[in-house]
């Protein structure tokens, strides 16, 4: 009932744009809108056409009724400030080009990243090549540093949102959980995270920090490479458990390289996480990029070099 509620207040804020495209401002009538990408809890994001220039965008659409009945206004602001903030500054992070809003809708039009969600290629191949998982790895730490430079953290990354661009690279998405630490704090409160990712202080002290962010690379590196879960219990309860005791093995035939940043994330201190340290540190993001796993990456042409051929890996 509800989506179908959604859908005809968005025909109607079409119709209703296309009457006010007088004003000159942008507006929906300017974008031919085409399939359904992907639904958030409180938006969709569709792909569509600006018509002047004939360029692909995702628009990301939030029905304001709906954010106002779930008291959600405020998430959306503060997503829009954190891609704001985080503007066109880096190739790995999805940029925000304008917003717009009619009478019944937000609109976020955004990069539209043409190959997806990472998840899909790596639940159809089953695992990465070490290769392509290498790859990645060394795109989402640059991602990372540049976003955690800006004291954004995203606090819900996963293989969801990590989307793959028309060539393949990364673009990370989907910052409705993202938070912009206010004057240097390093710590947010309130709690988010999907099971599998969540760091355990999030479990313990319901704090995430740029190191929360750390934890839940060191999971996607090790679900790239072996297919599965580092952390998975029977129930959501049993997941949390095997987190906060750090209760993970490696399958056979896991990189060696791979297995030991993995255990230089996977550590309960948040501040002895490698790439949680300040810049002159043991643990800083030099030190990560630095890791012997990423010794054979070319960091100065990661965003230029040609994505490695996706195929499967263990
Ligand atoms: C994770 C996210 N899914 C997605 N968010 C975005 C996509 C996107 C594209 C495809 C896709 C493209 N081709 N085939 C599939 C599949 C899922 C997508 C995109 O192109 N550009 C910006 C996006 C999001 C912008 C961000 C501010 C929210 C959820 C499920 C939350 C909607």
């Amino acid at each position: 009932q509800q989506t179908k509620e959604r859908s005809k207040s968005r025909k109607r804020s079409r119709e209703a744009s296309r009457a006010r495209s007088a004003n000159g401002r942008l507006g929906a009538q300017e974008f031919t809108f085409g399939d359904t990408l992907g639904e958030g809890s409180y938006s969709t994001v569709m792909r569509a056409r600006y018509i002047r220039t004939g360029q692909e965008y995702a628009i990301k659409i939030l029905d304001k009724n709906h954010l106002i009945r779930k008291d959600k206004m405020l998430v959306a602001l503060a997503e829009k400030n954190v891609l704001v903030k985080l503007g066109a500054g880096h190739p790995g992070i999805i940029h925000l080009h304008w917003t717009f809003q009619d009478e019944w809708s937000l609109f976020f039009v955004l990069d539209l990243a043409s190959n997806g969600e990472m998840q899909s290629r790596i639940s159809r191949l089953g695992s990465l090549s070490l290769t392509s998982s290498r790859y990645y790895a060394a795109q989402i730490v640059d991602a990372l540093e540049y976003m955690h430079g800006k004291d954004v953290i995203h606090r819900d990354l996963k293989p969801e949102n990590l989307l793959l661009d028309d060539q393949f690279r990364i673009k990370i998405t989907d910052f409705g959980t993202g938070k912009i630490l206010e004057n240097g704090a390093d710590r947010a409160k309130t709690f988010v995270g999907t099971a599998q990712y969540v760091a355990p202080e999030l479990l313990e002290s319901n704090e995430t920090s740029k190191s929360s962010d750390l934890w839940a690379f060191g999971c996607i590196i090790y679900q790239m490479i072996s297919g599965r879960f580092a952390f998975q219990g029977l129930s959501e309860y049993l997941t949390w458990q095997k987190i906060k005791s750090l209760d993970f093995t490696f399958p056979d035939g896991f990189d060696e390289d791979a297995k030991d940043l993995i255990r230089r994330l996977f550590v309960h201190d948040p501040t002895q996480r490698l790439g949680a340290g300040s810049p002159d540190s043991a643990h800083s993001y030099a030190a990560l990029r630095a890791h012997p796993f990423f010794a054979s990456v070319s960091w100065e042409t990661l965003w230029t070099d040609p994505a490695p051929l996706l195929e499967a890996g263990l």
